[in-house]
């Protein structure tokens, strides 16, 4: 039978592997530093942090990871790691959809780490001014939500934006439903929340607040921010926002749809070089005539490339007939994507590459 070890024994050996790992992760620190002063001594206005690089860092731990922690659970240590190391140097500006405690807010911190310094902005086109304008170097939007479809603002956006994007980052949502102290929970009348959130509830609350009255506002946050001060109102919204507001979760999960996610992305002035698993995302014009649409993908589809979203929206100009939004897997820098881009483009009234990017690994 296998003897156990003491529980001082065990103890010892935790302080001593502990010991182990301070001297390991300052040595990375290090060479991180000196990582930064070679990218520095190249262009004295380098960007410090890499994406394609995070993702091959974060993707190499997960294929290696021995157990018994899960190779998600691991990853996000080191996500810790790599955004320590890099605050070290130069702590990355994140502006995103705000205000403090929003979704965005936690993709923000997902994606980079706890170490960088969020901002929150009130709009979209605040995120989009902020990094066009160099305040910030990344900025972070909700595109796309499972359950709700696309948040066509972001979309529209990037039309007239030069920005670029160079990552995604997907996010479970749970919503809750929560009140302040002075709420009289027996009596809740109105009900606050984003109008996405409160479209991913909306069983549940057919189901449990029928008679409530639903007031769609400007972001989750700002519906906890409001129920705060009135004494017959909750609000829909994530952890973040009742841990900021203080506030009480008195229903939990209470989204339609368990496999609620969200998707985001980051923006910055920067391309991304190939990681080697990778994304890109276009906006492609065509012509109102017949066929347009097979027009526009049969040349993906002859080279291969698999396409994992198709957006219609309708132009806002002349130019912009028919406006696509197209996903698909590879860079554009890859042979195939550069070549199948090179035929639309032809076939197209105009093509736009919004971004090559790494598909997100958290
Ligand atoms: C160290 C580097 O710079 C930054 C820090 C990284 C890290 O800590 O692993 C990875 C990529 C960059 O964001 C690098 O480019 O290798």
């Amino acid at each position: 039978m296998e003897q156990l070890e003491s529980l001082d024994e065990l103890r010892q050996r935790i302080d001593q592997i502990d010991t182990e790992l301070l001297g390991l992760i300052s040595a990375r620190a290090r060479c991180a530093q000196q990582v930064a002063r070679v990218k520095l001594s190249d262009d004295a206005n380098a960007v410090f942090y890499r994406p394609e690089r995070e993702a091959q860092v974060l993707r190499r731990i997960m294929a290696l990871n021995p157990g018994p922690l899960a190779a998600e659970e691991m990853a996000r240590l080191f996500r810790e790691v790599m955004s320590a190391c890099l605050a070290l140097e130069r702590p990355i500006q994140v502006a995103y959809l705000g205000p403090e405690g929003t979704f965005t807010q936690q993709a923000a911190l997902k994606h980079f780490g706890d170490s960088a310094s969020t901002q929150p902005m009130p709009s979209i086109d605040d995120v989009f001014r902020e990094v066009e304008a160099g305040a910030v170097n990344y900025g972070v939007v909700p595109v796309e939500n499972s359950t709700e479809g696309v948040v066509n603002h972001t979309l529209d956006t990037f039309i007239g934006s030069a920005l670029k994007i160079c990552g995604e980052v997907v996010l479970r949502i749970h919503h809750h439903l929560m009140v302040g102290q002075n709420t009289q929970r027996q009596k809740i009348s109105r009900i606050y929340s984003h109008p996405q959130s409160l479209a991913q509830c909306r069983k549940w609350l057919d189901a449990h607040y029928p008679m409530a009255e639903r007031v769609a506002v400007s972001s989750n946050a700002e519906a906890a921010r409001l129920v705060k001060t009135e004494w017959h109102s909750a609000a829909i919204a994530g952890d973040m926002a009742a841990r900021r507001y203080g506030l009480e979760i008195i229903a939990e999960k209470i989204e339609d749809r368990p496999d609620n996610s969200t998707r985001f992305l980051i923006i910055s002035t920067d391309d991304v070089p190939p990681c080697g698993n990778d994304k890109t995302s276009l906006v492609v014009a065509m012509r109102n005539q017949p066929g347009a649409l097979h027009a526009l993908i049969e040349p993906f589809q002859r080279h291969g490339i698999d396409m994992t979203r198709l957006e219609t929206r309708p132009s806002r100009t002349g130019v912009w007939n028919y406006v696509f939004f197209i996903d698909l897997k590879g860079h554009r820098e890859d042979p195939v994507v550069a070549a199948a881009l090179e035929e639309v483009q032809l076939r197209a009234a105009e093509l736009k590459v919004l971004g090559s990017y790494p598909v997100g690994v958290l």
